[in-house]
């Protein structure tokens, strides 16, 4: 009945800087262990630790690190063993004979966790010294997120950035680690063989890069032909509710799940009820704090979505204790891809969590937000209107003439533009139109060419 594989079982590692809070601390711990479990992992505790940096050799001061070692069955010291080897058989293999010099008396024990998470982006030598002391298989919070990015990305073009981000990833480890070959996924160790790794990841970088483009260019032909339709883009950070409320505007099926890098694609979908021109809404991917920058790299394409809408609304989850904090690392992360141009407005979302008390002070502390829960019907309607209501003010109202001779542009006007009315005079269709003015602007110079 149950032939599940058992599920791997990860302890997480936090370092408290000083210039890092209590409760950013706790959350960051948090948030990481959300991190694990979207991996499919079990987070059975965390060890924590007040220290000045995060660039010990083996992260944790001694002590902790003979804390951490307890409960992980390693030795807790760095120099003293050779690599282990990592493979899942091995190691379960070793935790079924119980070779750790500290397993503790019962035989019946819970098995050892097989993870150590490092809540920072830790060198390779770092990971090394850590695996020594722990027995364990040690990934930092780039490797989680960069591993969630593989598993869930659905679109060809998802897939080619995530796996390039990987690669680079992976590839300064195998460079670093080249003592003991462990980590590693290649078969074996060794210089040749390292070195064959090392330009087999190269050329296939290079190949991705190629097909990259080829599948870029046609999703920069896609955008472009959606280029003068009024667009909105939700943005924000991971499960602040954007797929929810994509959902609620434009009744579509997407994805909604309590669970961090649940979206990793863009979708577009129009505005229901339809409205005339329509507007269509996007859905983008979370962002989150120390966000590999690889990654940020491959969120320039799927954001070009954000680049161009017209206007951005920023979604936060008013309810998370870190609400600040996440709202800054979207902003920064806009700002690092050049969509802080755009207009935007604030949405604080899932406000239904929250008392009357604490509602009064997100309004005095964000005046021009709009404060809702993707989940009421009532203020989703709202914000449909604020949309509309914020496309009406952009708008013109002008006078297009469609010569007789190329009729075929009318469609063009009806796609980007508010047919007011229409007229006919020797010179062809008199158009009064409303929309955007760089909308009418471009179809002026369709009309204008010949
Ligand atoms: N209580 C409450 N929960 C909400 C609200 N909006 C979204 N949620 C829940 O929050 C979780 C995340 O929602 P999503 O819509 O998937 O969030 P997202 O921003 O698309 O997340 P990613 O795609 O992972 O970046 C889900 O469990 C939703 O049901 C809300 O207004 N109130
Ligand atoms: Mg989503």
């Amino acid at each position: 009945m149950d032939t599940k594989p058992p599920t791997p079982r990860a302890v997480l590692v936090g370092i408290q800087t000083p210039e890092v809070d209590d409760v950013a601390h706790a959350g960051s711990l948090e948030e990481l262990g959300r991190l694990v479990k979207t991996l499919g992992y079990e987070v059975i505790g965390s060890v924590s630790q007040r220290r000045e940096g995060t660039g010990a050799a083996a992260v944790l001061g001694s002590g902790k690190l003979a804390e951490l070692a307890a409960i992980t069955g390693g030795t807790g010291e760095v120099a003293s063993m050779a690599v282990r080897p990592k493979s899942k058989a091995r190691q379960r293999f070793e935790e079924a004979g119980g070779a750790p010099a500290r397993e503790e008396a019962a035989g019946d024990a819970a098995p050892r966790p097989e993870f150590v998470i490092v809540d920072h982006e830790l060198s390779p030598s770092q990971i090394r010294n850590l695996e020594r002391a722990t027995g364990a298989q040690v990934l930092d919070r780039t490797g989680v997120i960069v591993e969630i990015f593989h598993r869930h990305a659905n679109t060809r073009e998802a897939k080619l950035q995530v796996e390039m981000a990987r690669l680079k990833y992976v590839a300064p480890r195998l460079r670093e680690s080249s003592g003991g070959g462990g980590r590693q996924q290649g078969p074996g160790a060794g210089e040749s063989t390292l070195d064959l790794d090392r330009r087999k990841i190269r050329d296939r970088l290079a190949e991705l890069k190629g097909q990259l483009e080829a599948v870029q260019r046609d999703s920069d032909n896609r955008r472009a032909a959606r280029r003068d339709q009024l667009r909105v883009a939700l943005v924000g950070y991971t499960n602040a509710g954007k797929s929810s409320l994509m959902r609620a505007l434009t009744g579509s099926e997407v994805l909604v799940q309590d669970k961090l890098f649940a979206t990793l694609d863009t979708t577009v979908r129009v505005l229901q009820p339809e409205t005339r021109p329509r507007v269509l809404v996007s859905d983008t991917v979370g962002f989150i704090k120390q966000l590999p920058h690889d990654l940020v790299a491959s969120f320039r394409s799927t954001l070009a979505e954000a680049l161009e809408a017209s206007l951005l609304l920023y979604v936060v989850d008013a309810s998370d204790p870190t609400a600040d904090a996440q709202l800054d690392v979207s902003r920064s992360v806009l700002r690092e891809i050049g969509a802080d141009a755009v207009p935007s407005r604030l949405i604080l979302n899932k406000v239904d969590r929250l008392d009357a008390a604490a509602r009064a002070a997100l309004s005095e502390r964000y005046p021009d937000a709009i404060q809702l829960s993707a989940h009421r019907p009532e203020d989703v309607s709202g914000l449909r209107l604020s949309i509309i209501a914020f496309f009406e003010a952009a708008m013109v109202e002008e006078v297009l003439v469609v010569p007789y001779a190329r009729q075929a542009l009318i469609g063009e006007v009806y796609e980007s533009a508010r047919v007011l009315s229409e007229d006919y005079d020797e010179t062809g269709r008199v158009l009064r139109v409303r929309g955007l003015p760089g909308a009418i602007q471009r179809l002026r110079q369709s009309l204008a060419a010949t």
